[in-house]
């Protein structure tokens, strides 16, 4: 049975619907993250699911159970927000243990979970500090301690890591893939941004686009076959190149697509000649800009350091078994480049 259903899910905020016909089965202890661009509707949906938002046609089921009209603190579930949303008049140990409170839970059974969630998330030196008093990403511990305390079956995460500076983010990420090992059983949805912690924490991703599910699949799946250019495009960082309006390219084909990391860089040949523009340096890896003649801009990621400056002329080529092929639908072509075809 899945922990959460969605079928023929819409919404509408008054005559503009921004959800059209969702529909997604997440398996109980799943750990799904929501991706997609600024406004295609991953807070929204993620809303719709903590019932902080009513859906305007179609079922919800949690656990079996058709939740639509149930209250958010009937569903069982918790939700994490990016501004962490604690009361800044209580101390740690209070915020967490305010909604068990309210539940009527014994005093002993609140403390035992309380210090259960504080040592999960090592805050238990923190409990008698107010959230002004800790670093941000202490507050979103506690934040994330406090939805532990519910013991819910379903997590919702709402950009939880966003406000966190960058060595934070790494080590919170890691945290909460922990977290999801130790609560085996509880299924976590996750809205973020980033690629990492969508790659790196999901069992599957949903993309979503224009409030349309655009594909469902593990990270690989999604990286190595995406069902769409946008998917291509958006999975992956940096972003997939597509190449159009080049010579005729391979039958059938509209655009190429092919990753930053699976071009070589040579100054002396290959498929596509150009000047680079632009070197990142990154240290673990070196991004080329290159413009090309005739098929744009592409851009190539090279492993290490490298002495490429802008000016250089420099050819790119694609390695075996690395290009995607797209038709004018966007949809992928399904079939590997025959050596010669490309040269
Ligand atoms: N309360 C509301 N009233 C009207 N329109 C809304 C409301 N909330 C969201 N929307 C619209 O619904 C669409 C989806 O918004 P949502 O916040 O779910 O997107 P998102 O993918 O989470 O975006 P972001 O990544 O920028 O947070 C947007 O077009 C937004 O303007």
């Amino acid at each position: 049975m899945a922990s959460v259903e969605l079928r023929s899910v819409e919404k509408s905020f008054g005559s503009v619907e921004v959800l059209h016909d969702i529909n997604l089965s997440l398996e109980k202890g799943e750990f799904i993250v929501f991706v997609g661009p600024s406004g295609c509707g991953k807070s929204t949906l993620l809303r719709l699911i903590a019932g902080l938002e009513d859906i305007t046609r179609g079922e919800l089921f949690i656990d079996g159970t058709c939740v639509n009209s149930v209250v958010p603190a009937k569903r069982g579930i918790s939700m994490v927000f990016q501004s962490y949303a604690l009361y800044p008049h209580m101390n740690v140990y209070d915020n967490m243990a305010f909604g068990l409170e309210q539940a009527r839970l014994s005093k002993p059974e609140i403390d035992r979970r309380v210090r259960e969630a504080a040592s999960m998330l090592q805050i238990e030196q923190y409990l008698d500090r107010k959230p002004k008093q800790l670093s941000g990403g202490q507050r979103q511990r506690v934040a994330i301690g406090r939805a532990i305390t519910r013991q819910p079956k379903v997590f919702l995460f709402d950009e939880p890591l966003s406000n966190l500076d960058a060595a934070l983010r790494v080590d919170t990420r890691i945290e909460i893939a922990r977290l999801h090992e130790r609560l085996a059983g509880t299924t976590m949805v996750y809205v973020t941004h980033d690629q990492i912690e969508a790659m790196t924490l999901a069992d599957r991703i949903v993309v979503l686009n224009a409030g349309r599910v655009e594909q469902v699949g593990t990270p690989l799946e999604l990286y190595e076959k995406p069902a769409s250019r946008f998917v291509a495009g958006f999975i992956g960082s940096p972003r997939m190149n597509f190449i159009e309006g080049d010579e005729p390219i391979a039958a059938g084909a509209h655009a190429i697509g092919v990753r930053p990391e699976h071009l070589d860089v040579s100054r002396t040949e290959g498929r596509w000649k150009g000047t680079v523009v632009l070197v990142e340096k990154l240290g673990s890896d070196t991004f080329i800009h290159v413009a090309t003649e005739k098929s744009g801009m592409i851009n190539a990621r090279a492993v290490g350091n490298h002495g490429f400056q802008a000016g250089d002329t420099v050819f790119l080529t694609p390695r075996a078994g690395s290009i995607h092929l797209f038709n004018e639908d966007g949809k992928p072509i399904d079939r590997q480049l025959v050596q010669g075809e490309l040269e």
